[in-house]
């Protein structure tokens, strides 16, 4: 079945001075696939991200999203249009409560001013509405707990929540379980299984546990070298002869 496009990437260049970190990279990613981007460590897959979210503008080259041109937008924008990405735990206030920090990214997204903070406890709305996010998360019954208090696994779960309180489409996942135990990994995987089935999600997920990938990916791509190596499905990835000779480091251009 033909599925639209979400996110269509066109010739997507990004220099930083001499470095070319990404080399006309073209991509689509499908509405509710779920798309994992490898690669070498310096093959530029966290460029290619922060272009896509609009932590920095391409060079040259055009991002489309939902077919509206995002290129070179701020980041604010981009997230208010539909695209959302974790920022492992950067973005969590350890003084507030896990309802209190969904909360604020239920408040902050829809453009609310923030001097509501100070009456968010008693918005019952608004709480029943970050109690339901918490759940889907497995974290409901931590919702007045202190985050501070939280083991890292759960910190990237209640970031997941956060992420999933801004009503996104696409979402960008940077490195899931990067940091966690196998036991929290096998849960994260569990958890992003079930939101799939709920709602026709898109995942975009940069992710170096090869585990993680096989297990969660509709289709692989790979970046080498700022350029996109090969795609396709986690098997068609795994046995290319290109992929497994990035992987090892050897000289790959005449493959390229
Ligand atoms: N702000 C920057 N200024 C200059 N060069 C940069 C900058 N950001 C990235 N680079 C360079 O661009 C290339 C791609 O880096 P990038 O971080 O995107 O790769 P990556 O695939 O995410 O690597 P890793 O898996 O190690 O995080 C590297 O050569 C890197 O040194």
């Amino acid at each position: 079945m033909q599925r639209d496009p979400i996110l269509q990437a066109e010739n997507v260049t990004k220099r930083f001075g001499g470095v070319t970190a990404v080399d006309g990279v073209s991509v689509n990613l499908a509405v509710g696939e779920t798309v994992a981007l490898i690669g070498p460590n310096g093959a530029g897959k966290t460029t290619f991200y922060n272009v896509v979210s609009g932590r920095m503008a391409p060079t040259s080259g055009r991002i489309l999203f939902e077919g509206t041109d995002i290129s070179g937008k701020p980041a604010h924008e981009i997230a208010r249009l539909g695209i959302s990405r974790s920022f492992q735990v950067t973005n969590v206030f350890n003084e507030l409560s896990l309802r209190e920090n969904v909360q604020v990214a239920l408040v902050s997204h829809r453009g609310k001013s923030l001097r509501l903070f100070s009456v968010l406890s008693y918005d019952r709305a608004l709480r029943e509405e970050a109690d339901a996010v918490l759940a889907r998360l497995g974290l409901a019954e931590m919702s007045e707990q202190r985050t501070g208090t939280l083991s890292y696994g759960d910190k990237r779960l209640l970031e997941l929540a956060i992420v999933l309180a801004t009503e996104p489409r696409l979402i960008l996942l940077d490195e899931p379980t990067a940091g966690l135990t196998p036991e929290e990994t096998r849960k994260v995987i569990r958890l992003i299984d079930g939101l799939r089935a709920d709602q026709p999600y898109t995942f975009f997920i940069t992710e170096h546990d090869m585990e993680v990938v096989f297990n969660l990916a509709d289709r692989v791509l790979v970046m080498h070298r700022g350029r996109l190596l090969a795609q396709g499905t986690p098997d068609e990835v795994r046995t290319d002869p290109h992929v497994k000779a990035a992987y090892l480091g050897e000289d790959d251009e005449a493959a390229a």
